[in-house]
Formats: structure tokens, sequence, C-alpha cells
């Protein structure tokens, strides 16, 4: 684990594809001045649209991870993700906290970097989660279909700090909801 503890929390956002990870991201750092966006790098076609991201080839990916980029890095969806260090260091200076939205199944190899780690788990139901994938069109209707079917993956055993968000509803309720957990003695912003 290499954490300075002035470094501010490195705030996991996971669950399972539509439920809503990138919206509340977006609301979240709308919300609180405090919390930023961290920009991933993904081999992800750059027209693709959705969150700010670092669009690579495989090959520039490659070189980037073996340069030692990355903070952590992994695949799903047939995609490639990094999650540069320098950024993360950066965007957590000063107790700001960085969002990150993560893989499942990255968890607890990123608690053990980052030390100051908390984890959201969003969640919805699959009737939602469909529709969400329906009605926002990034994926082809096999990919959403690929993606659904991961929608029940557990998480790993041996994490600490996990939170249940209920996206289910409206996001506003889950902007509340994840800033009670992000910030525990604050009175829930108006
Ligand atoms: N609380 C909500 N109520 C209604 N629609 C929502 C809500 N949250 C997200 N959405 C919509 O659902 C769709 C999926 O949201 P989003 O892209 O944020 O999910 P995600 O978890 O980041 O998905 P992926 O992992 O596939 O990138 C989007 O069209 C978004 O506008
Ligand atoms: O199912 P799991 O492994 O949790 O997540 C799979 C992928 O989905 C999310 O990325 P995106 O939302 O596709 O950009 C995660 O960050 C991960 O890369």
């Amino acid at each position: 684990m290499t954490d300075d503890i002035s470094l501010g929390p490195v705030i996991a956002i996971v669950g399972p594809s539509g439920v809503g990870k990138d919206s509340l991201m977006e609301a979240l750092v709308a919300a609180e001045p405090r919390l930023s966006l961290l920009k991933r790098v993904i081999t992800r076609a750059p027209e693709a649209g959705g969150e700010d991201y670092t669009p690579v080839t495989e090959a520039e990916f490659a070189q980037r991870e073996a340069a030692g980029e990355f903070a952590l890095h992994w695949s799903a969806h047939g995609l490639l993700y990094g999650v540069p260090a320098a950024a993360v260091v950066a965007q957590r200076a000063a107790g700001r906290g960085v969002l990150v939205n993560f893989s499942r199944a990255m968890l607890v190899d990123a608690q053990d970097v980052f030390g100051n780690f908390v984890i959201l788990n969003v969640t919805a139901s699959p009737e939602v989660l469909a529709a969400r994938l329906a009605g926002r069109g990034r994926e082809s209707t096999e990919e959403q279909a690929k993606r659904l079917a991961q929608a029940s993956k557990p998480l790993p055993e041996g994490l600490h700090h996990v939170h249940q968000i209920d996206n289910s509803g409206e996001l506003s309720a889950a902007v509340q909801a994840a800033l009670a957990v992000i910030y525990p003695d604050q009175p829930e912003r108006a």
C-alpha cells in the first residue's frame, strides 16, 4: 500500500453496466467541489461517447502499461482499461477525493494500492438495467445482452468499506446517498 496521509480518498464506483456509474460520478462532481473524476485510458473508439476518457489503440495501451503509467489496469467487455497513477495522486492532493469507475474484479488490488479507499456498489434491478442500456443505445443489442449477463457478478471476498447505493429511482437520491457515505459528518445538501 503506497498511501500518504495527506491524500484524499479514492472512491470506487462499481456495478453492472447500465446501472448509472458514469451518471452518478458526473452528478457527484457537480454537487461537491472536493470531488473529481479520474479520466481513464480505454481502448474504446473515440466516437463512442459517454464518459470523458483517453482513447488509445491496443498498441498504445501496451506501451503505456510497459512504461508503468497505470496504477491498475484490466480488461473487460473486449476493451482494455487503465488508471493513470500520476492523475490519481494529483487529484487526491490536499485531501480531495477522486472518483474511479473500477471493474468489480479489481477491487481487492485497488484497496491495497490506494489505502484510503471506499467502494460504492451501485445497484438497480435487472429490468431497470435492460431498459437503461436500450435507452442509451451505446452498445449493440448483442453487446447489451452480454453486459446484462454480467450484471449479477458478485463483489470479491475480503473487501472493506463497501456501501450499496441504490440507483433504481431518481439520480438525485443516489447522489445524496453517496455523499452521505463519502462525507458522513456533513448535513444533507439542499
Ligand atoms: N437514476 C437514473 N434514472 C434514470 N436514468 C438513469 C439513471 N442513472 C443513469 N441513467 C441513464 O441510464 C443509462 C446508463 O447510465 P450510465 O451510462 O451512467 O451507466 P454506467 O453504469 O456508467 O454504464 P456502463 O458501465 O455501461 O458505462 C444512461 O442513459 C443514463 O442517462
Ligand atoms: O463488470 P465489471 O468487471 O465490474 O466492469 C466491467 C467494466 O465496466 C466498467 O467500465 P465501463 O462502464 O464499461 O466503461 C468497469 O469499469 C469495467 O471496466
